[in-house]
């Protein structure tokens, strides 16, 4: 049996619901999918700011997960906030939805564009495309101009921006596939690849089956070299617990 927790960094109970609906949706069937989130943090994650304060909850989440025994871990959001701590906390396997999402895109286009919510995440987005070296497969970058809890708000604006900004990439980029840059976004992606006729592609179903590929390919982090566990220090008060 595999269970792959998922995390939804920010702390939007909402959104936690979409993404676990989404990674259920496509889990094999000897997957438990366990969707959490921070107890503390930032309801949704737009910046910089944004993710330096859901790292630290995202780790606490892998700390239990590895207490837990999960079989993985799922980073739900498009910046892969503290990917590479989760790695060196996790024992199991640990892939963000951006990385996921972007992996896939190559296997089924030579180009891809991406398709996120606020213009000020673009640059997050740019420099996972320079970390994970997929530069040259990004054709371009879109935003909805909407904040991410828009894509909880019910009124459905968010997902027909979404939808209408897919339809846009798809005639002027020249890409073969679209990553959708939200974990917000994830349950869009099977209706648009039907309706638009283009790979759409979610990052949390991305990384579940990543996971479940790692697992049954008996491959998890790496613990010789960088991503050994931290060293054990006296760590302040707040941080205590993370030890
Ligand atoms: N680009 C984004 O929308 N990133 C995100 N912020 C969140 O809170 N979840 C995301 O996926």
């Amino acid at each position: 049996k595999i269970v792959i927790q998922v995390i939804n960094p920010n702390t939007s109970q909402a959104m936690t619901e979409t993404i676990g609906r989404a990674a259920r949706a496509v889990a094999a069937a000897g997957t438990e999918i366990v969707a959490v989130s921070p107890t503390q943090g930032v309801p949704s994650i737009e910046g910089h700011f944004d993710e330096a304060i859901a790292a630290v909850g995202v780790l606490e989440q892998i700390k239990r997960g590895r207490e837990q025994g999960v079989s993985g871990h799922v980073i739900a959001c498009f910046g892969d906030p503290g990917l590479l701590a989760a790695r060196e906390l996790a024992s199991a396997p640990v892939v963000g939805i951006a990385e996921a999402a972007m992996h896939m895109a190559t296997l089924v286009a030579t180009r891809f564009s991406i398709v996120t919510t606020l213009p000020r995440t673009l640059v997050i987005a740019r420099h996972l495309l320079q970390q994970y070296g997929f530069e040259r497969h990004c054709a371009a970058l879109h935003a909805i101009d909407l904040p991410v809890l828009a894509l909880e708000d019910g009124s459905g604006l968010a997902q027909e921006k979404v939808r209408a900004r897919c339809l846009q990439a798809k005639r002027e980029d020249g890409s073969g596939a679209i990553v959708l840059g939200c974990g917000g976004m994830a349950t869009l992606a099977k209706a648009l690849t039907q309706e638009l006729g283009i790979p759409v592609i979610d990052g949390v179903g991305a990384a579940v089956k990543m996971i479940e590929s790692l697992v049954a390919l008996g491959l998890s982090t790496s613990k010789h070299g960088d991503l050994d566990y931290p060293f054990a220090k006296p760590l302040s008060e707040a941080f205590s617990h993370l030890n």
